[in-house]
């Protein structure tokens, strides 16, 4: 396992890195530049795998030249619209597609092109990422007609950074590596403002090669990225991590819902939480609303019930016994059931006011 945390990297990057970064985004701002965006190892180990993204020249030195590798971008959601405008504003060359053509408006006004299919982006691109709600979803976009999979041949990456389980992972990569592509799974930690911000936290695993090709991207879009081995990894990684996440939410909604019942403040409670062991930003930034009983949604409370529901799976397929989890995600599956789906998946705590526990008949 390996991992690259932006701040571990000296802000002065070597003339090699830059010239690197520039062969991937050759109009990154000079403000971005004077940012650790492209944390490079001090030996760059690119030089080999940027003329395997070249599918239009055969030679490096053209690459860096200015032909940069151009980026597909599949699935603009909460996630998948920060992701890819963070890319076109570094000057990537992104083309996007979204089942909802709409969202991928803003986008073009950017500067990104736009194709009418999965097949089409990854046809023109030599990667493509892919941000998509769920595994059903992942496995349409990536495998199914006019997917991803129809239009990558040797040569091009497929990068999906959706969450799903790791059997979903294996059957596209499969799929992937059969047309001789390479695969590698990616699934972020952060939500909302860590994706508009750059700031999220890459779990991968698969191809290595890729992993490093990708990985001034990633740093554009993230604050720091892992490489955890085989495919199956990223996705396991982070459904554990998920999951606690999940469980977290859920005990403290109990907790706040325990203070105001004993007549204490809420609000105090969430003062006294950020400043003990069990701080989180995740507290701090979300009880005050919680208290207001607003969700304004940043990770919908679908996919979270959802990374729940693969976690146990996941604990399962290993008979590791999970009775938090599971609770919790009653809990999740609770608060669905009275229309919360969409709403952030602090929303949770609804499932636990005494209206929703005993509905009236
Ligand atoms: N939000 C968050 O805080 C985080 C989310 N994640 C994970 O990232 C992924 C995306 O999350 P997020 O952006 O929040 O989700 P959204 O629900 O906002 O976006 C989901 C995306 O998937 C697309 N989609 C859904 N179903 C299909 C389908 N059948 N065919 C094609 N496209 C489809 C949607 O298209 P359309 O616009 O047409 O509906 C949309 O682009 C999820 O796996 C989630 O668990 C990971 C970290 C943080
Ligand atoms: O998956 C959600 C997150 O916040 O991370």
């Amino acid at each position: 396992m390996s991992c690259l945390v932006k701040s571990n990297y000296s802000h002065q990057l070597s003339s090699t890195a830059m010239a690197m970064c520039s062969s991937f985004c050759p109009q990154i701002p000079n403000q971005l530049r004077a940012r650790p965006i492209c944390p490079f190892p001090t030996k760059p180990q690119f030089t080999l795998s940027v003329k395997a993204f070249s599918s239009e020249t055969s030679n490096a030195s053209s690459k860096a030249d200015g032909l940069s590798a151009r980026i597909g971008f599949l699935g603009l959601g909460i996630m998948g619209s920060p992701m890819a405008q963070n890319l076109i504003k570094a000057g990537c060359d992104v083309t996007v597609w979204n089942r909802t053509k709409i969202k991928c408006d803003p986008l073009i006004s950017l500067g990104a092109k736009y194709k009418s299919s999965p097949q089409e982006v990854a046809a023109s691109c030599d990667v493509t990422f892919a941000m998509l709600a769920n595994p059903e979803s992942a496995l349409e976009v990536a495998i199914g007609e006019h997917g991803a999979a129809s239009g990558m041949s040797s040569g091009k990456g497929y990068v999906d950074v959706s969450t799903v389980d790791g059997a979903t992972s294996k059957l596209i990569s499969g799929r992937i590596n059969a047309t001789g592509a390479s695969f590698l799974e990616a699934p972020v930690s952060g939500s909302k403002k860590p994706a508009e911000d750059g700031q999220l936290i890459f779990l991968t695993a698969g191809d290595k090669s890729l992993y490093e090709l990708v990985a001034p991207l990633l740093d554009i879009m993230g604050k720091s990225r892992f490489f955890l081995g085989d495919v199956g990894n990223g996705a396991a990684m982070k459904l554990v991590v998920n999951m606690i996440m999940g469980s977290m939410m859920a005990s403290f909604s109990e907790g706040l819902l325990l203070s105001e019942k004993v007549g204490l403040d809420p609000s105090v409670l969430v003062e006294v939480v950020s400043q003990g062991a069990i701080s989180s930003p995740m507290y701090s930034t979300k009880g005050p609303s919680m208290i207001q009983s607003t969700y304004p949604t940043a990770f919908p409370l679908k996919h979270q019930q959802k990374d729940l529901r693969l976690a146990l799976g996941l604990a399962e397929s290993v008979s590791q016994p999970t009775p938090i989890a599971a609770a919790a995600n009653e809990l999740y599956k609770v608060a669905k059931s009275h229309g919360l789906s969409d709403q952030d998946f602090s929303a949770v705590i609804e499932a636990l006011k005494a209206k929703l526990q005993n509905p009236p008949k």
